[in-house]
C-alpha cells in the first residue's frame, strides 16, 4: 500500500455545502475524499426527471423490438443517448451538469438514459477506457426515480453504496495521476429488486468532442 501524504488535485471546485448554478441550488450531502465521490441533492426537479423519462421512453421501447436489444450481460438494462442539446430540457440539464462537474459542455458526451427492470443490473466496471487518446475523466449519475428496492450504485473498492432517489445524483472523477485512485472508482448498478430504475448519466472527456 502506498502512503500518500498529500491529496491530489481535484476537478471539483465546490468546497462549501452547496453548489449554486444558474438556475438551481444543489446541496452537497456527502463526499468520499479520495477518489472523490460526491452525493448531491436536488440536481433536477421532479418535472425534469419525469420529462427525461418521457422523452426517452418510446425510444427505449423501440430499440427493444429491433435487433439492438441489449444482449451484453455486463449491463442488462436498456438505454439510449440523447443528441447534444437535443431539446431545451436536455440543454438545460447539460448546462447544469457542466457547472456542477466544472467541465465545459463541449467535453460532454450526449446524455445517456438507462432503464432497469427487476433483476437488471450493471456489473462492476470503470467508466474510463483502457486505451483512448480522449478518455473519460468524470461521471455524474442522476437518479430519475425512486427505486422501491435495490438498484444502488455501489463502489466495491470503497465499500460505498448510494441509494437512488429521484433528483439526486452521484458524481465521481478518475483523472488522477495515481492510477490506483482511478481504479478505485470501480462501481456497479446493483440489481433492481422491486420497482424500476431510471438514470441519466453524463460523462466528460478530457478534450472537447463537440
Ligand atoms: O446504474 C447505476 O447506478 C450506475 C450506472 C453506471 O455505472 C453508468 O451509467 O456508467
Ligand atoms: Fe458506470
Amino acid at each position: 500500500m502506498t502512503i500518500r501524504t498529500e491529496k491530489e488535485q481535484t476537478m471539483f471546485p465546490h468546497t462549501s455545502n452547496r453548489i449554486v448554478t444558474e438556475d438551481r441550488v444543489i446541496p452537497i450531502l456527502s463526499r468520499y475524499e479520495e477518489p472523490l465521490v460526491v452525493v448531491l441533492d436536488n440536481v433536477a426537479s421532479e418535472e425534469e426527471c419525469e420529462g427525461l423519462i418521457a422523452l426517452s421512453h418510446d425510444r427505449l421501447n423501440r430499440s427493444k423490438i429491433g435487433q439492438s436489444r441489449d444482449t451484453n450481460d455486463m449491463r442488462t438494462s436498456s438505454g439510449m443517448f440523447f443528441e447534444e442539446n437535443e431539446n431545451s430540457l436536455v440543454e438545460r440539464i447539460e448546462k447544469r451538469l457542466s457547472t456542477i462537474m466544472n467541465i465545459p459542455t463541449q467535453h460532454a458526451e450526449g446524455l445517456q438514459i438507462l432503464h432497469y427492470q427487476p433483476g437488471q443490473e450493471y456489473k462492476a466496471h470503470h467508466d474510463f477506457f483502457k486505451q483512448s487518446d480522449n478518455n473519460r475523466i468524470s461521471t455524474l449519475v442522476l437518479y430519475l426515480n425512486d427505486v422501491e428496492e435495490g438498484g444502488e450504485t455501489f463502489f466495491p473498492e470503497l465499500g460505498l453504496s448510494v441509494t437512488p432517489k429521484k433528483g439526486m445524483a452521484v458524481y465521481f472523477e478518475y483523472f488522477y495521476q495515481d492510477n490506483e485512485l482511478n481504479n478505485q472508482t470501480l462501481h456497479s448498478g446493483s440489481p433492481v429488486v422491486k420497482g424500476e430504475k431510471w438514470i441519466a448519466t453524463q460523462w466528460m472527456r478530457r478534450k472537447p468532442i463537440r
